[in-house]
């Protein structure tokens, strides 16, 4: 069991977001701690991506609040959420496929150092870059694929650029949205020793279908439905959750 004396690093209050009349995500809290996977799970459509979405600041709550460590950013847009260490991965492939590996993860990097009114750092942000790409391909296991041209990879790798380009912008927060979508086994297990890695740095938010993964990996679990949360605890109180079971885990 885990008991948590320090804050969260990331802490979503109750927050909501309305679409039109649709409540795709209704007063939702959950807690990510440094060193700790916090999985979401739940049916297409439960409201999972667009909880994300308004942790990273992509789209703004309609109503609750984010915290990142104990200091409010329900109001900062994306790139200021990144800029204080909340990184994420996306869904979609987001590679530059004919440029090297290192190379989108430069860009990454460099993306993230941006700071155009000065133009006197380009050179040594140039030479920043390229060592943070080259730990961040470190860390997500891509080293040895560095000179690969990114398009020619397998899916699995491009998976694993994509957490490279995030870690390349220094985060302390990782969202991962479906990193394991459409991996065979091997890449799995792959990708789950990866983040089991990441999580000793990290706190990570990680969305997945795959529940085999979710429940090997995560130290908390929250399930939602239809916009709501039914149930968020360690994985086996969830798994023996007679709610979850009915709504979710169907015959598991
Ligand atoms: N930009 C939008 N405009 C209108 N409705 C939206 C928008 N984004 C999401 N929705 C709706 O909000 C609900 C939640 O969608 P969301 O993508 O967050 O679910 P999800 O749990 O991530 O689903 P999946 O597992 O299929 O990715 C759905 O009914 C969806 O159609």
């Amino acid at each position: 069991m885990n008991v948590h004396t320090r804050q969260p690093l990331l802490r979503a209050h109750k927050v909501s977001r309305r679409f039109g009349g649709l409540t795709a995500v209704k007063d939702v809290s959950v807690d990510l701690h440094h060193g700790e996977i916090h999985a979401v799970i739940g049916t297409n459509g439960a409201g999972k991506s667009t909880l994300i979405n308004m942790l990273s600041g992509e789209i703004p709550v309609s109503d609750g609040r984010i915290h990142l460590d104990g200091r409010d950013i329900t109001t900062l847009a994306q790139p200021s959420r990144a800029r204080h260490g909340v990184g994420r991965s996306y869904q979609r492939t987001t590679i530059f496929p004919s440029f090297s590996v290192l190379e989108n993860c430069r860009l990454s990097a460099q993306a993230a150092l941006q700071r155009p009114w000065a133009f006197w750092e380009a050179a040594d942000r140039c030479n920043q870059s390229l060592a943070i790409a080259r730990e961040a391909l470190d860390a997500a296991g891509l080293s040895d694929a560095a000179t690969a041209q990114a398009g020619s990879m397998s899916h699995g790798k491009k998976r694993q650029l994509e957490i490279a380009m995030c870690l390349a912008t220094r985060p302390r927060v990782l969202l991962l949205d479906e990193p394991l979508a459409g991996m065979g086994s091997e890449e799995t297990e792959r990708m789950l020793s990866l983040l089991e890695g990441l999580k000793k740095e990290h706190a990570v938010l990680l969305v997945e279908h795959d529940m085999d993964a979710v429940f090997r990996v995560a130290d908390r679990i929250t399930v939602m439905v239809n916009g709501n949360v039914i149930a968020s605890g360690a994985p086996e109180s969830i798994r023996a959750n007679p709610d979850v079971q009915v709504a979710y885990l169907g015959t598991h």
